[in-house]
């Protein structure tokens, strides 16, 4: 199969110096273009010609959602019924999910909880994940998910072990990283049960769009795959060149990012070719979270669900955002055309009547401060002359000049903060703290940023990140509040960053002091003040009530939604109200003891 690769590139190498470029496939060999713009044909408007893909109809759909083959864009699942916001549309096992290289030594590489996760349970002792003796690199919270995840770990474990000794031969010990790992499990997975090769062939392949760039990154990897799983493996599901860009093309369009439950950061990476079904759209109606459903065995722990962010009629599509929607229009596109392969036009990106200004490039009303108005300001373009800028909610005006220089030169903080967050995460902290006060200072006599824009808008989620890893509590409180302000207009309503963010804001305002047995004093106060306690309650209750959305009902049964809704992250807070309760009556009944000793 090497020299069949051998072959696709002289072929290519030839064509480029005659100025052409080749399709991967030899055997459709077509001239394409030389920019992202012209290389792509790019799937704007519904084709008639597109091949239809294998209409697969997986045992775990269930009734309420149909899968439809729509002109220009293949399949997608539509609402069979009226479903209402918050439902779990769909709840399944990917096929493969793997920890990416970070994430490896400290969480369980089966059910993916980390040591402090483990911490909640385990209140008495800290708890050791189990490391895999052979490989030394996987780590598990039990034998039981050690023993499940051996099926086929226990081919992974030789690769890992050959990977790892072949690259101290060259001097360094690398790690194969998270892509390799999970279609490393896909071809083993595959070998044992033909069921999930036929799953992974109805994947949408771009193998005819890609660009010669792509082709060369393709073969990259399909030559580490080789060599990491074996020609014995590789070659019974991927015979020839052409399909193992097939697979690499399929990964990179279909895969998803496996988030932590309880931050949702991200953790690595899965492949569901039931939810890959699901369309794109930046103003999506459902979203894919992994609410790693508490108290129960660890294979239910690694669902992935769909869950609907609004009510959906009968008949319409399901719809969820491949990209990060704080990012730009032109950022959000860029990814779009050259990962997934088409050109957006959705909602979001041509926009609705009275939908001019994007939060992502906004002013705040300069009046905000005095009359709380919430109105936000297109910023000009870098060419606009130094004019007055007005407010369209209240018309409050101030004097503009261009504040592009600044916004570049924050972009350029945050991605040196970005890059060193885990490496010096102080060094990080300064960068942050540097691009804040340059977006807000700076900008005068131009209204300030809105916490909404692109850079300030990430800025304030990585600090708050950072913030709350350094136990910096007083600092993180004014960060998650400008963070909730901003992410309300940029995601909608019951999205799981929303959830987030509310449910970070309550932890902090409604952490009791430190128990300190030598001063209870300031702990007793605090819980004495019954009526604040009682306002905290219902903050952290409405917290709950999105995260409840957020993460879905779980729609295992009506028994056990009482658990499963909201997943592991709702638990938490269930927790923490339960706490706040008992606090209360302890509060109420030293009350009652001061009274009667009066
Ligand atoms: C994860 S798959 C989605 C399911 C896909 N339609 C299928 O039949 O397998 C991603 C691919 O679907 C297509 N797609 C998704 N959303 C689209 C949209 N809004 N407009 C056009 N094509 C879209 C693109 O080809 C993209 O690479």
């Amino acid at each position: 199969m090497l020299s069949d690769w051998a072959e696709l590139k002289s072929k290519r190498r030839a064509k480029e110096t005659s100025a052409q470029r080749t399709a991967a496939d030899p055997s459709t060999e077509t001239a394409s273009p030389t920019t992202v713009d012209d290389v792509v044909p790019l799937a704007e408007s519904p084709s008639p010609d597109t091949p239809s893909l294998p209409l697969w109809e997986p045992a775990d759909l269930p009734g309420t959602i149909s899968i439809e083959q729509l002109a220009g864009r293949g399949r997608g699942l539509f609402a069979r019924t009226p479903i209402k916001g918050g439902t779990t549309l769909l709840a399944t096992k990917p096929l493969v999910s793997v920890l990416d290289s970070r994430n490896l030594p400290h969480r369980c590489s089966h059910c993916f909880r980390s040591v402090d996760e483990l911490e909640v349970k385990v209140v008495q002792a800290k708890p050791k994940l189990l490391q895999c003796s052979l490989c030394h690199t996987l780590q598990y919270c039990s034998p039981s998910c050690q023993k499940v995840d051996w099926a086929v770990h226990k081919k992974e474990c030789v690769a890992i072990r050959s990977a790892i000794k072949q690259s101290k031969a060259h001097g360094a010990v690398r790690l194969p990283d998270a892509p390799l790992r999970a279609l490393g499990r896909l071809l083993w997975t595959a070998q044992a049960n033909a069921e999930v090769w036929r799953q992974v062939e109805t994947l949408e392949s771009h193998r005819a769009q890609l660009t010669a760039e792509e082709q060369e990154k393709f073969f990259q990897l399909s030559v580490s795959l080789s060599a990491y799983v074996g020609q014995e493996t590789l070659v019974p599901s991927c015979p020839n060149a052409a399909s193992v860009i097939d697979l690499c093309s399929r990964f990179v369009s279909n895969s998803f990012a496996l988030t932590c439950p309880t931050d949702l950061s991200n953790i690595g990476v899965s492949i569901s070719p039931l939810t890959a079904m699901i369309n794109h759209s930046c103003a999506p109606n459902a979203v894919v979270v992994y609410p790693s459903f508490p108290d129960s065995t660890s294979s239910d722990r690694r669902y992935m669900a769909v869950v609907a962010l609004r009510d959906l009629v009968a008949g319409e599509e399901i719809l969820t955002s491949y990209v990060d929607l704080s990012s730009t229009k032109a950022a959000r596109q860029k990814e779009l055309e050259e990962r997934y392969k088409f050109r957006c036009a959705c909602e979001g990106c041509v926009g609705r009547p009275g939908d001019e200004i994007d939060p992502r490039e906004a002013l705040a009303c300069p009046a905000t401060g005095r009359t709380g108005c919430r109105g936000l300001i297109q910023i000009p373009g870098p060419e606009a002359v130094p004019h007055d800028v007005r407010c369209p909610e209240c018309g409050s005006a101030a004097p503009y000049r261009d504040v592009h220089p600044a916004i570049d030169a924050a972009k350029k903080a945050y991605v040196d903060a970005d890059k060193t967050q885990y490496s010096d995460p102080r060094l990080s902290l300064l960068h942050l703290g540097n691009l804040i006060s340059g977006l807000t200072t700076s900008l005068a006599p131009s209204p300030p940023i809105a916490p909404s824009a692109s850079p300030l808008y990430p800025a304030l989620q990585l600090l708050l990140t950072l913030q709350l890893h350094a136990h910096q509590f007083d600092e993180a409180l004014p960060t998650a509040t400008l963070a909730l302000e901003g992410a309300r207009r940029l995601f909608p309503a019951g999205h799981p960053v929303l959830a987030l963010l509310m449910t970070t804001h309550a932890r902090l305002v409604t952490t009791p002091p430190a128990s300190d047995p030598a001063r209870p004093e300031p702990e007793m106060q605090y819980w004495m003040a019954t009526d604040r306690r009682v306002q905290d309650i219902k903050i952290l209750v409405a917290a709950l009530r999105e995260v409840e959305k957020a993460f879905g009902d779980g729609s295992k049964g009506e028994a056990r939604k009482a658990v499963f809704k909201g997943g592991e992250m709702a638990a938490l807070l269930r927790v923490l109200i339960r706490d706040q309760e008992e606090g209360i009556e302890m509060g109420r009944r030293m009350k009652a003891s001061m009274a009667a000793q009066q």
